[in-house]
């Protein structure tokens, strides 16, 4: 195979991708494949390489070595090309420019930028998909806030909402749980699998291993370096879970969920 195809059973692959921050090397040589219909959780210490993968992959960062969206490199595709395949929710909130003083409503309706020809109208679709994903993340009561004025995880869900009105066939998130509470987690959650169960690809990096091992597959990453990618019900995936952690969780089945506690 020439180093330039990728399989195109694959959604999303990352072939010998490396990436520096600060002149700091931080990924060396990361080969991955994402297939449709599946969701992969993305796990690690702090400071693995986590959010630079994620960032990678969605071609935020300039990097060596190739990623693949359906089969083309990634750089080949138009920004909007791009963004109408691959949506991505970032770390900790970041609304990527979108304005404080925003109403919440426009700031999901962002995410059909990339559907709408230039100083066109939202159409029906568009407002169909916003007013969805809003009352998916239960954020279209507030729909006319402003983003400014919102508590950290009310803030998260219309990110979150904006991140689904793209309706990518590949959703990236990184860290989508940070500041959500239980149920707002678990419809988070219920989202990825859901999306996942519909044919999209998923991919969300996630602290909390029990969530993540909601997931069906599982990377587990360690300085900079793929330790183990596999399914989340594998003794194998556990095993490395439990290395990369130092041994200081092991992970348990608890009725029928897999959790990690402390060892
Ligand atoms: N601007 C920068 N310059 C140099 N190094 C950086 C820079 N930004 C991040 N790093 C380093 O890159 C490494 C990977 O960071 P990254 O944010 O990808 O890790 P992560 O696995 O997502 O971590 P966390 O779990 O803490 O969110 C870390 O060691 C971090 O200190």
């Amino acid at each position: 195979m020439s180093g330039t195809v990728a399989s195109s059973s694959s959604a999303l692959q990352a072939h010998g991708l490396r990436a520096s921050l600060g002149g700091t090397p931080v990924l060396h040589g990361i080969d991955l494949a994402f297939a449709p219909g599946c969701w992969t959780s993305v796990v690690g210490p702090n400071g693995a390489g986590k959010s630079t993968l994620l960032r990678a992959l969605a071609g935020l960062l300039p990097h060596d070595g190739q990623v693949h969206l359906h089969g083309r490199l990634l750089a080949q595709w138009s920004a909007r090309e791009r963004a109408r395949g691959l949506a991505w929710l970032a770390q900790g909130g970041a609304s990527d420019g979108a304005a404080d003083d925003l109403s919440s409503l426009d700031v999901v309706m962002l995410g059909r930028l990339p559907h709408q020809r230039w100083l066109a109208p939202a159409s029906a679709r568009d407002h169909a998909a916003v007013e969805a994903a809003m009352r998916r993340t239960q954020c279209w009561d507030w729909r006319a806030r402003p983003l400014g004025q919102l508590s950290g995880g009310e803030r998260q869900r219309v990110l979150l909402a904006r991140a689904l009105a793209v309706q990518a066939p590949v959703l990236l998130m990184d860290e989508p749980l940070a500041n959500l509470d239980p149920p707002h987690q678990a419809d988070c959650l219920a989202s990825a699998r859901e999306l996942a169960a519909a044919g999209h690809t998923v991919v969300s990096v996630l602290h909390e291993l029990h969530a993540a091992l909601c997931a069906e597959r599982v990377v587990v990453m360690v300085a900079g370096r793929v330790l183990h990618h596999g399914a989340s019900g594998d003794a194998a995936t556990h095993r490395a879970l439990e290395a990369v952690f130092d041994h200081r969780v092991r992970v348990h089945a608890v009725d029928g969920q897999w959790v990690a506690l402390p060892a």
